[in-house]
């Protein structure tokens, strides 16, 4: 969800495509001026064709070449406003706040489904406030040391199973996050792949994926059919958001049972959820305080597994076609670290080059390349344009990550953009981008970057990546390509990983023994 909210690419297409009705507000007064400029629309449907199916990122940063740096279209009366440059996103996103931070509502995912509990989805306002409060509680600078050692720990084991099995690293990264995801929450222990609640999470993520496709459902498009019962003659969306419905509620309330039934049986780990139960200790527990605490661990998941699954898998393919940077990492990781012992969250400003790779491929190929949609919330003039309520808007992060005014050469990967003493200025650091603006940017950031570190650390420290090898033992470059799913993401791909030694091996069977009786 954000990998909810980051559906994005594809919830504004549902939602701006096709959507019929407010049309009234074209007529809003627009004080004499102008729209921001734009592609100019068909009469009727205006920009509804303008709009590609999905990788619209590429187009919008098109536009940015002909209209500037804000574009704005107009599909059915559905209004739609990319900003496609640094500037224009803190202007608004951020400098405007309080009117730029609503999100948009698609029938289908929020109304019929209900998953407008996600913090992600809900609308601005004083129930946004309140879990906001709550969750930076759990997510801030400070409050993320916590989860180190339980992070250094998932890294480990993923270790032990690229020793085990690396053909099944896409799976196995997956389950790593997730299982730091589900401890953080819940303090469940996730055991394997077939972990019950990850394949809750992963279908819940699937149904999700199925109803933001862009006119996807007719209900999107005409909101009044959300009465029409399900016993009626073509009305076979109900039943989809019938079986949504009992995932929303399924994700919210089955690890949350587990979770207190651990807590009953005094056999929990620390964990949000537990966190949350011990401060209404005494008092008498409503069901507004448990579905609130519901809500708050289930983010967690459907927030932050899917992104950064996707950064780390677009690690994997940074090394893959960039040996160089791979060879030079290492050569940082052992002089640093060593090869006696793994790195650690103390080693971590010890190792720029390590962090640079990390915030180049937040930037490279950034896993929400559109960020999340919001809304603006009132009439708005920007440099002299008029930009009318409850217009989409859109961070076009990409646009960003392709200007060459904030990043030279940049389709190609290069970590020392980010390090001083190249004779270059040191280029903007992308998680200024990537994780949005203003108030509703992602407040899981610090949080992520620690899991997206240690396991790049670790990787790297032990194993060697490369490209699969025939029967011949030849390396065969792999092409890789990417998908726009809820998150832009490599779509599975081989390689080879191997430890980088015997020693190398050794030491992560050591790690990962001394890991599993900690
Ligand atoms: C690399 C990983 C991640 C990326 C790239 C990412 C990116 C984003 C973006 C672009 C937004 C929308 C911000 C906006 O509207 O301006 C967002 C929102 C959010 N993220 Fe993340 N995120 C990541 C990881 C996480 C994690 C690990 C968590 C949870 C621990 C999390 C929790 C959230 C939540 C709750 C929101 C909704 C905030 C709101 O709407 O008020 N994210 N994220």
């Amino acid at each position: 969800m954000l990998s909810l909210g980051y559906a994005l690419g594809s919830v504004l297409l549902a939602i701006v495509v096709l959507r019929l009705g407010a049309t009234l507000s074209l007529r809003r007064r627009r004080k004499g001026l102008p729209y921001p400029p734009g592609p100019k629309g068909k009469p009727i449907i205006g920009n509804a064709l303008d709009i590609p199916i999905t990788f619209q990122w590429l187009k919008a940063t098109e536009w940015r070449k002909t209209y500037g740096d804000i574009v704005y279209l107009d599909a059915l009366g559905s209004r739609l406003l990319f900003l496609n440059s640094y500037e224009a996103a803190v202007d608004l996103m951020e400098r405007r706040s309080t009117i730029y931070s609503g999100r948009p509502v698609l029938q289908m995912l929020n109304k019929l489904q209900n998953w407008e509990w996600s913090l992600s989805l809900m609308p601005y306002g004083d129930r946004w406030r309140k879990h906001t409060q709550v969750f930076h509680k759990f997510m801030d600078t400070g409050a993320v040391d916590q989860y180190r050692d339980m992070q250094t720990h998932e890294a480990i084991k993923l270790l032990g199973k690229f020793l085990e099995s690396p053909q099944h690293f896409y799976e196995d990264i997956r389950t790593a996050i997730g299982a730091t995801v589900m401890m953080v929450s819940y303090g469940h222990e996730v055991a394997d792949r077939n972990d019950e609640f990850i394949e809750l999470a992963e279908t819940s993520m699937n149904m999700i994926k199925k109803i933001v496709m862009p006119g996807a459902f007719l209900v999107d498009i005409i909101p009044a059919l959300k009465y029409i019962p399900a016993w009626f003659p073509g009305a076979g969306f109900q039943k989809v958001a019938e079986e949504g419905r009992k995932l929303s509620n399924d994700l919210q309330s089955r690890p949350y049972e587990a979770a207190k039934a651990q807590i009953k049986a005094g056999t929990a780990h620390n964990s949000i959820t537990a966190k949350l139960l011990d401060d209404l200790m005494g008092k008498n527990i409503t069901d507004i305080d448990e579905s609130f605490i519901q809500r708050i661990a289930a983010v967690v998941y459907i927030a932050g597994a899917d992104t950064s699954v996707a950064v780390l898998l677009t690690f994997i393919v940074a090394m893959l076609k960039n040996p160089e940077v791979q060879r030079r990492a290492q050569e940082e990781l052992d002089r640093v670290v060593g090869s006696d012992r793994l790195p650690t969250f103390e080693d971590k400003k010890h190792l720029p080059y390590i962090n640079a790779i990390m915030l180049e491929c937040l930037r490279w190929m950034p896993v929400a390349p559109l960020g999340a949609p919001r809304t603006v919330t009132e009439d708005d003039v920007y440099n002299g344009y008029f930009i009318p309520k409850d217009t989409i808007i859109i961070m076009n992060a990409w646009s960003m990550f392709r200007d060459e005014n904030l990043y030279h050469d940049p389709e190609s990967f290069k970590p020392e953009r980010y390090l001083p003493g190249n004779g270059r200025n040191v280029e903007k650091d992308p998680s200024t981008i990537l994780f949005g603006f203003g108030r509703r940017r992602c407040p899981g950031r610090h949080f992520a970057l620690n899991s997206i570190y240690i396991t790049i650390a670790c990787i790297l420290s032990a194993f060697r990546i490369s490209n699969p090898v025939d029967p011949t033992g030849k390396e065969v470059e792999e092409e890789v390509e990417y998908e726009a799913g809820l998150v832009f993401h490599p779509v599975e791909f081989k390689c080879s990983i191997k430890p980088r030694s015997e020693k190398a091996a050794e030491l992560v069977n050591q790690a990962v023994d001394f890991h599993s009786h900690a």
